[in-house]
């Protein structure tokens, strides 16, 4: 099990964004992070990673897979080296690996550009490598920073399988996307951010304010209460 607690957190101690944020990620669990532009979704995702400037709190994590907001790419190498240099540097066994990977650039249909440099491919495409270099390795937690950002409809379908398969086999996910329709379908639990902190988490069913009220209007509710009792 995953667990954080952040007091204070931000990218500057005077001016910290982050305040009483706790949560758990259960494994064989898919959380969503839900929250408005600004809500402080990806900043709490890099206090779980340690990579804030400033942080105070306590963070529970062993090694994970990270999908980053915006693709993180090498200029000068190609998909097959970019590939490679994953599987020269995580330490699991290599040839499990090169079968991993092999099999996700045949599911996001990337096997055909092995040679060419993922710098050079569309925004979509660019988010299917970083899919694909997460999930190569097989890790107990996964961090998916708004993974469905320009994902087609069918590469957004395999990237859901893929994410019930993760869960199936144990592992803990933590998944920040304004996807609500499709959060919904899949997320076991949520933790609805508004101004760097925690404004409710649950499940939809624990959260609701009347039966059949979709993740949607709840969402809107939530955010519409909380800007009313700022004013
Ligand atoms: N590098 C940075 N330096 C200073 N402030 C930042 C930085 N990145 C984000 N912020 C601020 O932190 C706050 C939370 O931003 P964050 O990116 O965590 O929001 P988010 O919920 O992920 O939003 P979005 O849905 O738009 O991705 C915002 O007020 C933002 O301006």
């Amino acid at each position: 099990m995953v667990s954080i607690y952040i007091r204070k957190a931000g990218y500057s101690e005077s001016s910290s964004i982050l305040s009483n944020v706790q949560f758990t990620v259960p494994q064989g669990k898919l959380i969503g992070l839900i929250g408005a532009n600004g809500a402080g979704k990806s900043t709490t995702i890099q206090a779980m990673m340690e990579t804030l400037p400033f942080f105070d709190g306590e963070v529970q994590l062993g090694t994970y897979g990270y999908v980053p907001e915006r693709p993180i790419l090498y200029e000068y190498l190609t998909l097959s080296e970019h590939i490679d240099l994953l599987i020269r540097t995580v330490g699991q066994d290599e040839n499990e690996l090169k079968n991993r990977a092999t099999e996700l650039c045949k599911t996001f249909r990337l096997d055909d550009k092995l040679h060419l440099y993922p710098v050079h491919f569309s925004k979509g495409m660019q988010q299917k490598v970083m899919l694909i270099l997460a999930f190569t390795p097989t890790y107990d937690f996964y961090i998916l920073d708004e993974p469905f950002m320009g994902l087609d409809p069918q590469a957004m379908r395999r990237l859901i399988q893929l994410v019930a398969e993760e869960k199936e086999r144990g592992a803990a996910i933590l998944m920040s996307t304004h996807a609500l329709d499709t959060a919904e379908k899949i997320c076991d639990s949520y933790i609805c951010m508004h101004n760097g902190h925690v404004l409710k988490q649950g499940t939809l069913g624990e959260m609701q304010r009347y039966e059949g009220q979709s993740l949607l209007e709840l969402f809107d509710e939530l955010i519409e209460g909380a800007a009313n009792a700022a004013v």
